[in-house]
């Protein structure tokens, strides 16, 4: 990590530009942004001649160079129709199951970048739901329904006061029943008393309504006049109206009714409905395990970067990201660049989901390769068309660890989270029983430069009236500053987009 040939403006060897059917490192179709738009703005952190070295919103270089990972085959488009790419999801690493000496120079060996969207539908598809299992309410919250919950009683399931006032019977005046002072009927009382026409009885929220009442007239509109009850004189026409401040029996729902599908996240509010319903218990999908382990001797975990080290800025963020998608996390393990370490923890793990940060490119001391080599796991994902984040990786692990997956997340930040909506959140929802979300998309307020072969993720920041999405700065691989203030990431395809085109969002699980 960090090594020879860890620093990487945008491009890939052997991936010149031109690769794509009818594409030319010329042929941009974004013009240049406007001074005054936040893209322009970002444009100024471009190195001289325009190559904004981490790939910036705009003013990106027109040209990919640098070094990288061997591609092959040509070079598919996402979400243009033309033919994907599909690297064949069964084949274990060459060789797989030897030990690997992980600290030799290797030579970065040949693998197949998928297109952006492939590699979401493999992520998806890699897992099944986990098996559902039977819990109290309070066991419930945060997984996923199993079943629909359909209820087990009207609700209400009796007619009820929605006032606290008088269990009318008919046009009034009214004559109190009982003592016009006393409790009347009460919310959980006994069955009332039938109401003959005429007659008034003092009625609280919730309580059951007499037989025979035919309104409810809340106390404010009612007052006692010559041992009679009248409605005020500003009381509003209507207020005696048949069915008046009554709940009548299934208004919300018959026995029976479906209130929610399979795959609805228990929420506080659902756990209430299901209580109200008749529910003790849910059957639901747990929630998927993961565990992030966290790789790079250069990270500080506390105080100010010195000494060539950094802060490390994926352990504190992506163990809350992946529980907001969903998952329970097990914990964050720091493990430096340790190889021993690192084969130790992937194949003690007790979680569904493995997430690596750093490490996944070909470096000297990038091990995720060389750890999933080592135990014999298949690559279902290595190298996605995506920018940033294009070495994020997707194992399926073997042996022992069958049944579990790893995502190997860049060290980059923003290209960490880039594989996080990629690569873990499909998977993690497919675990959990979710379904995929619908798609979400906006306007551009302005021109975002595109890379030339691979699909940008850009974090933006979603209009008022949310059909618009603006372009934020700070936006480089290594830069979560943009991301921190954003409310979505927008999916610009190959090429870019300019200001009024529609883009796909991702949005931000919280
Ligand atoms: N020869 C090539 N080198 C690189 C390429 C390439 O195509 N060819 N791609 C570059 C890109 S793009 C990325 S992204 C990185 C991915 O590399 P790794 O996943 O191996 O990540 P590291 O080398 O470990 O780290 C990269 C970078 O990120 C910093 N980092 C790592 N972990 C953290 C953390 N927890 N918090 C904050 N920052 C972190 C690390 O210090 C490096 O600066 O590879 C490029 N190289
Ligand atoms: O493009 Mo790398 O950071 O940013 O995957």
């Amino acid at each position: 990590m960090g090594g020879p040939g860890g620093a990487s403006s945008t491009g890939r060897m052997g991936a010149p530009a031109d690769r794509r059917p009818g594409a030319t490192p010329d042929a941009q179709p974004t013009p240049p942004a406007s001074p005054a738009s936040p893209t322009g703005a970002l444009a100024r952190e471009s190195a001289p001649g325009g190559a904004s070295r981490d790939g910036g919103a705009t003013a990106g270089p027109k040209t990919p160079s640098g070094p990288g990972c061997a591609r092959v085959g040509g070079v598919g488009a996402v979400e243009t129709g033309e033919e994907a790419r599909v690297v064949d999801s069964s084949a274990p690493f060459a060789g797989g199951g030897e030990p690997a000496r992980p600290s030799a120079p290797q030579p970065p060996p040949a693998h197949a970048d998928v297109p952006w969207a492939e590699a979401q539908r493999i992520a998806a598809r890699a897992v099944e739901p986990a098996a559902t299992v039977t819990v109290p309410l309070d066991r419930a919250v945060r997984q996923v329904l199993a079943a629909p919950v359909e209820a087990l009683a009207d609700l209400p399931s009796f007619d009820t006061s929605a006032m606290d006032g008088w269990a009318v019977a008919g046009p009034g005046p009214w004559t109190p029943a009982g003592l016009p002072e006393g409790p009347g009927v009460l919310a959980g009382g006994a069955e009332p008393e039938p109401l003959a026409d005429g007659r008034a009885v003092r009625i609280a929220t919730g309580a059951r309504i007499p037989p025979g009442a035919t309104a409810v007239v809340r106390d404010e509109r009612a007052e006692l006049r010559a041992e009679r009850l009248h409605l005020t004189p500003g009381a509003p026409s209507g207020s005696t109206d048949p069915g008046t401040d009554i709940r009548p029996r299934g208004q919300e729902c018959r026995t029976g009714a479906r209130l929610l599908p399979a795959g609805t996240p228990v929420t506080p509010p659902v756990l209430g409905l299901a209580a109200a319903a008749g529910y003790d218990r849910l059957t639901v999908t747990p929630r998927p395990r993961a565990e992030v382990l966290v790789l790079g001797d250069e990270l500080l975990h506390e105080g100010l970067p010195s000494g060539g080290r950094i802060r490390d800025a994926l352990g504190p963020m992506v163990g809350p990201w992946l529980s907001a998608l969903g998952a329970e996390v097990l914990a964050t393990r720091r493990l430096g660049d340790d190889p021993e370490a690192l084969h130790e923890a992937v194949t003690t793990t007790g979680a569904d989901l493995v997430v690596t940060t750093g490490g996944t490119a070909h470096g000297p001391l990038d091990h995720v390769r060389p750890a999933l080599h080592r135990i014999g796991a298949r690559l279902l994902v290595d190298g996605v068309e995506v920018r940033p984040g294009h070495p994020m990786l997707l194992a399926a692990l073997a042996g022992a660890q069958r049944g579990r997956h790893l995502v190997g997340l860049p060290g980059n930040p923003l290209a960490a989270v880039s594989g996080l909506l990629t690569l873990a959140g499909p998977l993690l929802r497919a675990r959990a029983g979710l379904p995929e979300p619908e798609p979400v998309r906006a306007t551009l307020t302005a021109d975002v430069q595109g890379h030339p072969r691979d699909t940008r993720l850009v974090p933006v920041i979603r209009t008022a009236d949310g059909s618009g999405a603006t372009p934020l700065r700070w936006t480089g691989p290594a830069m979560l500053r943009g991301l921190a203030g954003a409310s979505a990431l927008a999916a610009v395809a190959p090429g870019g987009a300019s200001a009024g085109m529609s883009v796909r969002l991702l949005e931000l699980p919280w």
